[in-house]
């Protein structure tokens, strides 16, 4: 799965066989866009050295495990997007989803206003803010996000963007029950219910990929 780059820096990882599965018929757009962040990620700060080796497997597809859950036709805000993880690499999987990248960052919206203008992805949009700052001005069925913060903070800052019957879709690490525990009394007062942990992935990645799922607000 290790490519030799010629002694430039980190090997980078070939593209495994899983990644045909999960894209389906948009692979040639994941290709390009995994290119592009092999080549320039590391200068534009927004993948580190060490991620290289790793790249399709840790974030890739790792995001793209997301893309069976999106509601057909639905409306999605990945929170705190940066490099494209996992909101970029929904909106290329799911062209018939529209998916918002709500990022704070310029560099960082710049990176991705770029990519959706190369791919052509005119499903996928930025909006560049802290996701505080559209509370009670966008609302979108599911919302995406990987790596922003713990649970006790996200979701606060997620709920408010939430419709009538939205769902949450965090992908997290190994020790998501622990902050499920330490988020109770914020879930009950955000009203989360229906929470379950999804193990995705383990057919086709060598580790299982962690989603907190959760529906919000009265049942429907
Ligand atoms: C560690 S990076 C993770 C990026 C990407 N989700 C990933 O998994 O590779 C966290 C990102 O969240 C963004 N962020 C932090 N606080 C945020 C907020 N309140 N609203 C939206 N984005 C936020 C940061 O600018 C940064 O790009």
């Amino acid at each position: 799965m290790k490519q030799d780059d010629g002694g430039q820096g980190a090997p980078l990882e070939t593209e495994p066989a899983a990644a045909i599965d999960m894209a389906g018929a948009q692979i040639d757009t994941l290709r390009a866009f995994a290119a592009d962040l092999a080549a320039r990620g590391e200068e534009l700060g927004l993948i580190g050295p060490l991620e290289l080796p790793r790249l399709w497997t840790r974030h890739i597809l790792n995001s793209a495990v997301l893309a069976p859950l999106l509601r057909t036709g639905g409306r999605v805000a990945d929170i705190g997007t940066g490099g494209g993880m996992p909101g970029l690499v929904l909106g290329i999987i799911r062209p018939d989803v529209e998916v918002f990248l709500v990022e704070p960052m310029e560099r960082r919206c710049a990176w991705l206003n770029e990519q959706i203008e190369r791919l052509e992805l005119t499903n996928t949009h930025v909006k560049r803010g802290r996701a505080e700052e559209f509370h009670g001005a966008f609302e979108a069925d599911q919302i995406t996000a990987r790596a922003v913060t713990a649970l006790k903070k996200l979701v606060p800052l997620t709920v408010p963007l939430l419709r009538e019957q939205g769902e949450l879709l965090f992908l997290k690490g190994a020790a998501i029950h622990d902050e499920i525990e330490a988020a109770q009394k914020v879930l009950r007062k955000h009203k989360v219910r229906d929470i379950e942990v999804l193990e995705l992935g383990a057919e086709q990645l060598a580790e299982s990929t962690r989603v907190f799922r959760a529906k919000v607000g009265t049942h429907g």
